[in-house]
C-alpha cells in the first residue's frame, strides 16, 4: 500500500491553511499528526479523506487519485473518526457500529457484517452498552463507538482525529493498544491527530509536526520531539527525558 500527498494546498475562502504538504507512506504503521491549535491537523485529515478538496496538489492511494474515488470507494479505503460526531438519529450502539459495514453491503446485512460489527463492539469494550442508544452514552463511550464503527469498516487506512481526547487514562491506553494491535496484525496505516505528546511518543512510529499549515518536522519520535522543536512550534519550554528510548515530555512554561 502506498499513500502519497504531493503539494497539497487548501484554503477556506481566501485563507490558505495548508501550504504544499507532501508526504508518503509505503508501509503499515501509526503516524501521529501533532502541532498547536489551528496548525491544520484536522484539515489535513479531511483532505486525505476527500471531505475537503485541495486547491492544488494531489493525494493518491496506490497511484489512484482519491479525488477520482466515489464515496463507497473512499469508505472502503479510509475509515474516519472526526473530532466531533453529532448523531442526530436514534440508533443503538450495535446498529451504529454496524453502519460501518455499509460500504461493503447492499441494503441487506450479512451474517459476516454482524460478526464483524460484534467483534468491533467487543474490541472496544462496549458489550455492556451495545443495546443502548447513542444519546444515552457518556462522551468517552460515544468516542469508542465511533472508533468501533471505523474499525468495522475494515479499511486499509484509519484516520482518527484526536481519538483519545474524551477518554480517561485507562481507556486512552486501551484504545491506543487496540490501534497498535490492528496496525500490526492487519497491516493498516493509521494516521491520527493527537495532542498528547507522551501518547504520541509511545505509540507512533512516525510523527508529522505541523506549524502554520506546513510540515515543521517529520520522523521518529526521538528526532521530532526535541526541546528545540517544542519551543519553536508550541512556544513552550519543556524538558525531554528519554524513557525506554522514547522521549517523555515535561512541559515547564510558555516562552
Ligand atoms: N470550515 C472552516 N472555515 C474556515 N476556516 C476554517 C474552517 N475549519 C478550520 N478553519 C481554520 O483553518 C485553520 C486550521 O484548522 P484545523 O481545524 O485544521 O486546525 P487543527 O490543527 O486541527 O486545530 P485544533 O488543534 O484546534 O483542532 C484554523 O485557523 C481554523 O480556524
Amino acid at each position: 500500500m502506498k499513500l502519497s500527498l504531493d503539494g497539497v494546498t487548501l484554503s477556506y475562502a481566501s485563507v490558505t491553511v495548508l501550504h504544499g504538504i507532501s508526504m508518503e507512506f509505503c508501509e503499515p504503521g501509526v503516524v501521529g499528526i501533532i502541532g498547536p491549535n489551528g496548525a491544520g491537523k484536522s484539515t489535513l485529515l479531511r483532505c486525505i479523506n476527500n471531505v475537503l478538496t485541495p486547491k492544488s496538489g494531489r493525494i493518491c492511494l496506490d497511484e489512484q487519485k482519491t479525488y477520482d474515488m466515489d464515496a463507497a470507494e473512499i469508505a472502503r479505503n479510509f475509515g474516519y473518526v472526526p473530532q466531533e460526531f453529532p448523531i442526530t438519529f436514534q440508533a443503538t450502539v450495535f446498529d451504529t457500529v454496524l453502519m460501518g459495514r455499509r460500504p461493503f453491503s447492499s441494503w441487506r446485512v450479512s451474517r459476516n457484517d454482524v460478526e464483524i460489527a460484534a467483534g468491533a463492539v467487543k474490541m472496544l469494550n462496549l458489550e455492556q452498552v451495545a443495546l443502548r442508544y447513542h444519546s444515552e452514552l457518556s462522551g468517552g463511550q460515544q468516542q469508542r463507538v465511533m472508533i468501533a464503527r471505523a474499525l468495522a469498516q475494515n479499511s486499509r487506512v484509519l484516520l482518527l482525529d484526536e481519538p483519545t481526547s474524551k477518554l480517561d487514562i485507562r481507556h486512552q491506553l486501551e484504545v491506543m493498544d487496540i490501534i497498535r494491535a490492528l496496525v500490526d496484525k492487519r497491516g493498516l496505516l493509521s494516521i491520527l491527530v493527537i495532542h498528547d505528546l507522551n501518547l504520541a511518543s509511545r505509540y507512533a512510529d512516525k510523527l508529522i509536526m505541523l506549524k502554520d499549515g506546513k510540515i515543521y518536522a517529520a520522523g521518529d519520535p526521538v528526532s521530532v520531539l526535541t526541546q528545540k522543536n517544542i519551543r519553536a512550534v508550541y512556544g513552550v519550554e519543556a524538558a525531554v527525558v528519554l524513557e525506554d528510548n522514547l522521549p517523555h515530555i515535561i512541559p515547564k512554561r510558555p516562552v
